[in-house]
């Protein structure tokens, strides 16, 4: 089928006598042959081409790239040979798997790992990437060949938006990632600046709380999706820049929408990356680079704009926001010598916070929600669990929330089976290492499947149970080290957002137990919630149907 394209494609050509042309689909044609392993069988074929294209009068270097070529294939068919791959769905020409890929790739992942293997090649284009769905091939790619497989690949979405690379989230590993992330766990992540954002996430969450109370006095329903993405991007958006720019271009509800748009841009490949020559129409057509530099130019003209009010010298403060950390610095650093630490580091750092900062928890809580409300045995006993423990003293703060064990274990269960990130973020090989026995070379792509993981029966009871006793007797945890539930990712790419992630999700969730109880709207029963998962192009997995229940307020 291939060739014959190729011939129909080739003829009129050489008849036409077009010279570049038809080396240009010469050398495709070869390319095809190499990617597509169907060399040997054909070759024969192309002979007969090449004859006829003898007809043509670029008879001398066609042949001479015949002859360059075919020894290329020779050698690169016999070098194939002793690869050892991981295995592979049938491809495609050109797309290769990419027509597979599905809505929800992660579960197409997962049903195609079940009969390729948990460690599987997957060719999206042009790109080589390896899925990874079992804990033991987890393990050797992020803990035995961390260091091999720790790097990001370069897209253009991604680097446009993270300044070139200047971020933390999308950088490829080497010096200039190893400083930043040491800096920003130190200076950004530390237990002491979580800490000292306690009263403004608890400020934040007493605001939601009451708006929530208004909707309980009306007995009306409340859409908790909505909400919790509202709720966790004023808590980022107040940690980032400390006060509000309402009354400027610059408002909240604008900056949400562009951070929401931002999301969809570095999580997607252009069609240009994957498909070379033809892919750069489709990304013209559907608008890709346009609207990359749509959003580009409005973050960064807004980012530009609160550095400079963070820079005047008659700027009132009420504490220390991470705009002012990383001003400062980028002042140390420039202290030290380091060149590198830029105006672009300030901002490539501010989209990763909220890229990375604000689906997340809300997603997290979302999900949470909605796996409580369709099991109120598990419900009943965490609200219980929380009342009993706030007591008469009527108000519920950070401080209690270590305290509150099963609450921890029905989040913990909630990462099991919503992974934030269901492929955590993709990583990319900077040397040869094997996984499973297969030879994985550099610049291959790699996403491990921790959504599958997570539903592996080999080590999960039931696995599609919402069941957050699982945890009780056993130490497993999301820190890096338990290499069948990892939410957060491990090894040196590990997430450094974790605390102040689950400690936002924690209060959050806390605070939705204690204060209310929550009906179905409209006679629905808890067998009618919608658990689908959202399709599109992201770097998380949010629920399809948004989650809306009525508030009951709690009687103390
Ligand atoms: C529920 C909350 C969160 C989840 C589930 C989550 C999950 C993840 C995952 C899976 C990765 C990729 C790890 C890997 O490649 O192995 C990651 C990376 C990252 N996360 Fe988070 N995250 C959360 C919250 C946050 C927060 C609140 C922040 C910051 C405000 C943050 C900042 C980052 C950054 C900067 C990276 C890139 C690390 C690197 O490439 O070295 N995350 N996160």
């Amino acid at each position: 089928m291939l060739l014959w394209a190729f011939e129909q494609q080739l003829q009129p050509i050489i008849t036409g006598g077009k010279k570049a042309t038809y080396l240009h689909t010469l050398i495709d044609f070869q390319y095809q042959l190499f990617f597509e392993r169907q060399a040997s069988a054909i070759i024969f074929r192309f002979i007969n081409l090449q004859a006829k294209a003898l007809m043509a009068p670029y008879a001398l270097p066609s042949w001479l790239l015949f002859l360059v070529l075919s020894l290329l294939l020779v050698f690169r068919c016999k070098r194939r040979r002793n690869k050892q791959l991981p295995p592979s769905p049938p491809k495609l020409p050109i797309l290769g798997n990419l027509h597979q890929l599905g809505e929800l790739p992660h579960q197409t992942y997962w049903q195609l790992s079940k009969k390729y293997g948990s460690v599987m090649l997957f060719k999206l284009g042009r790109i080589s990437t390896v899925i990874v769905s079992s804990a033991e091939a987890a393990k050797q790619v992020l803990k035995d060949h961390d260091l091999a497989c720790c790097s990001r690949p370069q897209l253009a979405g991604a680097g446009r938006l993270s300044y070139n690379y200047s971020d933390v989230a999308f950088t490829p590993y080497g010096d200039y990632w190893r400083n930043m992330k040491k800096l920003i766990i130190l200076e950004l992540f530390s237990l002491k600046r979580v800490k000292s954002f306690q009263s403004l996430r608890e400020r934040e969450i007493e605001l939601f709380i009451n708006s929530i109370s208004e909707s309980a006095a009306s007995a009306t329903p409340v859409n908790l999706t909505e909400k919790l993405l509202s709720l966790t991007a004023n808590i980022t958006f107040k940690m980032s820049f400390g006060i509000d720019y309402h009354g400027t271009d610059f408002d909240r509800k604008r900056f949400h929408e562009v951070v929401h748009d931002s999301e969809a841009v570095v999580a997607a490949f252009s069609i240009g990356e994957l498909i070379p020559y033809v892919g750069w129409i489709v990304d013209w057509i559907s608008g890709h680079h346009a609207r990359t530099e749509r959003v580009f130019n409005e973050l960064d003209t807004f980012f530009q704009y609160v550095i400079n009010d963070h820079l005047k010298p008659e700027r009132k403060k009420e504490q220390d926001d991470m705009i002012d950390a990383l001003i400062r610095m980028e002042k140390e650093q420039a202290e030290l010598g380091n060149s590198k630490f830029t105006n672009n580091t300030i901002k490539g750092v501010l989209l990763n916070l909220f890229a990375a900062g604000v689906d997340t928890s809300a997603i997290t809580v979302t999900w949470a929600m909605a796996e409580l409300a369709k099991n109120p045995r598990v419900m009943t006993k965490v609200q219980d669990e929380i009342r009993n423990h706030v007591g008469k003293k009527g108000r519920l703060t950070e401080d209690d929330i270590d305290k509150l064990e099963y609450l921890k274990m029905v989040i913990k269960e909630t990462f099991r089976l919503h992974p934030a990130a269901p492929l955590l973020v993709p990583r990319e090989t900077i040397s040869h290492c094997n996984i499973n026995g297969y030879n994985i070379y550099p610049k291959t792509i790699i996403q491990v499947n921790v959504w599958a993981i997570g539903r592996d029966p080999q080590y999960w009871k039931d696995p599609e149970e919402f069941f957050p006793e699982r945890f009780a007797d056993r130490s497993i945890d999301f820190k890096g080290q338990n290499f069948e539930f990892l939410p957060f990712g491990a090894g040196r790419r590990i997430c450094p957002g974790m605390h102040m992630g689950t400690i936002t999700i924690e209060s959050i969730l806390a605070n939705l137990l204690y204060w209310f109880d929550w009906k179905l709207p409209n006679g629905m029963k808890s067998e009618d919630i919608n658990m689908e998962e959202k399709a599109g192009i992201s770097l998380t997995l949010s629920k399809k149907i948004p989650l809306s229940f009525v508030p009951v307020k709690y009687l103390q």
